[in-house]
């Protein structure tokens, strides 16, 4: 996805906000976009969102499922957490069933099963902050877009965030996120967008991710469904062997080819697990 010499002014006298701004990002890779304040980050992303329109320039090869957490949820609305998200899951494009599912697994996995019959308007600004995240990913999107999502949210919660943008980038998705915390920390190898006065300056996080292995045990009957998943979620299967203990593990790597696998027990490091 790429946005082309994008400039945008809020109104027809005001001034330029975005200035020919020109970035890409693409798939499985995640943008972090940084900034002063008022340098025009929520901007940006609202343009690569859909969110707003260009007034000049465009944005190419935008995903057709987009899915942007403003910096605050709009709790301002009379439902509960569950019959506002299964609306969400709706208007996604899932099924009656398919929504419910949905949102059982990510107020589960997002630790907000516990307020599903509250009303929005009740909620804190960390939970509001979490629906907004499990609203984003009732259906994997081609296209996150986070705006200052580590606000709000307290230290365990923060840690989901790298978990949730992890599983887009796995599914082949493309991820941006404003920061003005430094946690980019947390995303090695990122595309690093800067924002200054209204031009993208595009760098590398801390040049290329560093690459990890990370074992992964299937019951046999699934290694080829999990190898061909892995694979086309861009990894690589280095090799798949059976256990001398008790199952098989399938071996997924982001690292290049030829690399053994650490040892089960050895400690190896975690790294992008694919499902
Ligand atoms: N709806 C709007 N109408 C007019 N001007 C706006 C609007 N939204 C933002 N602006 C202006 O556009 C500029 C960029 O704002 P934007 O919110 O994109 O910056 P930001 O980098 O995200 O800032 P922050 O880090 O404070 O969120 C600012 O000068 C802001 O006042």
């Amino acid at each position: 996805m790429r946005l082309r010499n994008v400039s945008l002014r809020y109104h027809r006298r005001g001034p330029w906000v975005l200035r020919e701004a020109d970035a890409e990002v693409g798939p499985g890779e995640v943008a972090v976009v940084l900034g002063r304040n008022g340098a025009g980050k929520s901007t940006l992303l609202q343009v690569a969102a859909g969110v707003l329109r260009p007034t000049r320039g465009r944005v190419e090869g935008r995903p057709a499922h987009v899915s942007w957490v403003p910096e605050r949820f709009p709790a301002d609305q009379p439902f509960t957490v569950a019959h506002y998200l299964t609306a969400m899951g709706r208007v996604a494009g899932l099924s009656a069933a398919g929504a419910a599912r949905a949102v059982d697994e990510w107020t589960s996995r997002l630790g907000i099963a516990g307020f599903r019959a509250v009303r929005l308007p009740e909620l804190s600004k960390g939970t509001a902050q979490k629906v907004g995240l499990a609203q984003a990913m009732l259906r994997t999107p081609g296209l996150l877009v986070l705006d200052e999502p580590w606000e709000g949210l307290d230290a365990a919660a923060r840690e989901l965030v790298p978990l949730v943008i992890d599983e887009v980038l796995a599914a082949g998705g493309r991820v941006l996120v404003s920061d003005h915390r430094n946690e980019t920390v947390r995303l090695p190898g990122a595309r690093c967008w800067t924002v200054t006065d209204g031009t993208v300056t595009e760098s590398r996080s801390a040049g290329p991710a560093e690459m990890v292995v990370v074992e992964v045990a299937v019951p046999a009957a699934r290694v080829a469904g999990t190898v061909a998943r892995l694979r086309s979620a861009g990894h690589q299967v280095l090799r798949v062997r059976p256990d001398t203990a008790t199952e098989s593990r399938a071996v997924d790597s982001t690292a290049a080819g030829g690399t053994d696998p650490a040892a089960p027990g050895t400690g190896a490091p975690s790294g992008r697990v694919a499902r």
